[in-house]
């Protein structure tokens, strides 16, 4: 008999999941709800909701054959052997752990409409990164709520997909994270999860826990790839001071295979909702466990990200004479990274903030975020209490060309493959002089723009040079 799955959440997570699932398992019959019926409609459409690379063609080959998506979650949900809960997670914004606490109600929701509308045992998959001990409340959900014959097995099963490779770390994961209760049952349940990604995943890979240490796995994973990050940039501020160049410190450090390489690249701050909500969540658990040394070890990890921001803002007012009032500076990447639309968090939002409420004018221009995100993004600046006089100060160009046309400096927050190879000669010739370049990403070519007559300033390494 054909396996039928079902995803609770077409965001993120329950789109690119469901979609490889359906990709590598063509016999497994992959459905995906979402409460919100617009988001469903995209699902269906040719503009899917968000960009993601190679999303769209395994959309556009399953959609139809073995991918479905619909808002009759109740259908859905009674056919499902297997069912994903993909809601999001967001941090509370009020009452009891406000603004570190994750507010659990789309996930209690999910687990209420699960046992409404199940008429046959099911396995439920919690892939939405929760707080240690969520399964049980999933649980207690569940229970509270089922016909009288239903029983239900919970697992965690974290999702460890970064947005721009998303796709990639689906089709050739590091690991698969399976926790599953210490039972029979809890076993089978494991089996029947492992059986669907078995079909492309080497099984020495499939890794199996208990469901607390699996819960918190997916908070620790991130807690540690940003403590990786707050610490190399805080020795790029050392380095800048001493003369040193972060990027060969960073090299020198990641060739120690005890260390490792990656998420060692010096940066303006790390975005995104993921990493700073994930080490709050993990600074409420400490708390509320009185642990509160470990709370505030982890507290660092965000104040270091925050203070890499305001440090990076402050060296472009002071380089440029300490005001940027009139000046028209032009920054390029707007989202967290390259190859994504997501905006959450993104350092470019405090650097552009801070540079509008010192009275400059920007120029912004991102090959992928949409101009309405921008101002979204940027509408609550002090400088404009009154959001209609934001485009005054905040000018968004559909080219980089455009963009940098007639400025007096470049802030790079984003490294789009497409900045690498601009006609930097021909940019420097339309810009205000002296004409200098903010590398936020350590990722352009500086010996050339120098040559060119550019001031380049890059994070981790202090570089002054005159016009020749
Ligand atoms: N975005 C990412 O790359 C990653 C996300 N995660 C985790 O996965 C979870 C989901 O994240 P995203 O997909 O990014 O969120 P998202 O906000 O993109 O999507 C969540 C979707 O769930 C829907 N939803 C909410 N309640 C529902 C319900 N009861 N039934 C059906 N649909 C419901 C929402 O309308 C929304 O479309 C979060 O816990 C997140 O931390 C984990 C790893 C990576
Ligand atoms: O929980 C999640 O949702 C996901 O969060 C992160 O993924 P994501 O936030 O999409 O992107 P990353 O590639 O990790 O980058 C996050 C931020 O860190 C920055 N970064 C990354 C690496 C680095 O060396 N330096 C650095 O500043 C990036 O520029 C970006 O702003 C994790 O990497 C995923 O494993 C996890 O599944």
């Amino acid at each position: 008999m054909m396996t039928k799955i079902c995803f609770l959440g077409a965001g993120h997570i329950g789109g690119l999941t469901s979609s490889v699932i359906a990709l590598k398992c063509p016999h497994v019959e992959v459905t995906v709800c979402d409460v919100v019926a617009e988001t469903i409609s995209k699902w269906n459409s040719d503009k899917l909701p968000f960009y993601e690379p190679g999303l769209y063609d395994i959309v556009k080959a399953c959609r139809g054959r073995n991918l479905f998506f619909t808002n009759d979650y109740a259908t859905a949900i009674e056919k499902a052997d297997v069912i994903f809960i993909t809601a999001n997670v967001p941090t509370k914004t009020s009452g009891i752990g406000k603004g570190k606490a994750v507010d659990l109600q789309h996930v209690e929701n999910a687990a209420r409409m699960i046992a409404w509308y199940s008429k046959s045992n099911k396995v439920v998959v919690e892939k939405s990164t929760v707080p240690v001990r969520a399964a049980e409340s999933i649980m207690h959900m569940l229970n509270a709520n089922k016909s009288a014959n239903v029983t239900f097995q919970v697992l965690s099963n974290p999702a460890f997909l970064a947005q721009g490779c998303a796709i990639e770390d689906l089709l050739r994961p590091q690991r698969i994270l399976i926790g599953s209760e210490d039972s029979s049952d809890g076993t089978d349940a494991f089996n029947k999860l492992c059986s669907i990604y078995e079909h492309w995943v080497p099984k020495e890979k499939i890794i199996s826990s208990n469901t607390w240490s699996s819960e918190l796995s997916a908070l620790a994973t991130n807690a540690m790839l940003a403590q990786r990050i707050s610490s190399i940039n805080s020795l790029s501020a050392v380095c800048e001071s001493v003369g040193a160049d972060v990027s060969d410190v960073s090299h020198a450090i990641g060739c120690d295979s005890r260390i490792g390489s990656r998420y060692l690249h010096s940066s303006i701050g790390f975005g995104g909702s993921r990493f700073q909500r994930d080490i709050l969540n993990l600074i409420y658990i400490c708390e509320y466990l009185n642990l509160p040394e470990v709370a505030t070890y982890w507290q660092h990890v965000i104040d270091m990200n925050e203070y890499q921001k305001t440090r990076f803002s402050s060296n472009i007012v002071d380089v440029l004479h300490n005001t940027v009032k009139g000046k028209r500076i032009a920054l390029l990447g707007f989202s967290i990274k390259k190859n994504t639309v997501d905006t959450q968090q993104s350092p470019a939002i405090h650097i552009a903030k801070t540079l509008l409420d010192e009275g400059a004018t920007l120029h912004i221009y991102d090959p992928k975020v949409e101009e309405s995100q921008i101002f979204e993004d940027l509408g609550h600046s002090p400088v404009c209490e009154i959001p209609e006089c934001l485009p005054k100060f905040l000018k968004i160009y559909a080219d980089a060309y455009s963009a940098l046309n007639g400025t007096h400096a470049i802030v790079l927050c984003t490294a789009w493959d497409e900045f690498m190879s601009l006609d930097y000669k021909q940019i420097y010739s339309k810009m205000m002089k002296p004409a200098y370049i903010f590398d936020g990403c350590k990722s352009l070519d500086h010996p050339n723009l120098m040559k060119i007559g550019f001031h380049v300033h890059t994070i981790g390494k202090k570089i002054w040079v005159t016009v020749p």
